[in-house]
């Protein structure tokens, strides 16, 4: 059996924090904040910007790096909204 799609798990993962809120997970740092889901939206510009300045200087180690980091904040984000991968694949497939 092949493993478990990468995003499919870490989505899960997202969910599960966003249910539970355990101490120390830095996603419950982004449900509970108290600049509610602006906190997770400054992260994405943040992250965004990185990915921006990696390609610009060719620094392709760190664009893989910060580009992870855009796409778990936008599944944060995703989340945090009531939509899930699925919308995400659906919009995606409508596209093709
Ligand atoms: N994929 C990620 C992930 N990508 C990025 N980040 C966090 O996003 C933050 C990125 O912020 P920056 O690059 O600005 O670095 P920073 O200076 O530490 O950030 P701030 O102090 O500004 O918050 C870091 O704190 C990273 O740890 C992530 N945190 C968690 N995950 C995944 O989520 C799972 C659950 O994590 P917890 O919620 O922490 O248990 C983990 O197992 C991972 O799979």
């Amino acid at each position: 059996m092949s493993d478990p799609d990468v995003l499919d798990e870490l989505f899960a993962v997202i969910e599960d924090r966003k249910e539970t809120l355990p101490e120390g997970s830095y996603t419950t740092s982004l449900f509970t904040h108290e600049k509610g889901q602006n906190r997770a939206l400054e992260k994405l510009g943040e992250e965004a910007t990185e990915v921006i300045l990696a390609a610009k200087d060719d620094a392709t180690d760190e664009l893989a790096a910060e580009s992870a980091d855009l796409v778990y904040h936008l599944l944060v984000v995703l989340s945090m909204n009531g939509l899930d991968l699925g919308d995400l694949r659906e919009e995606l497939e409508e596209r093709r």
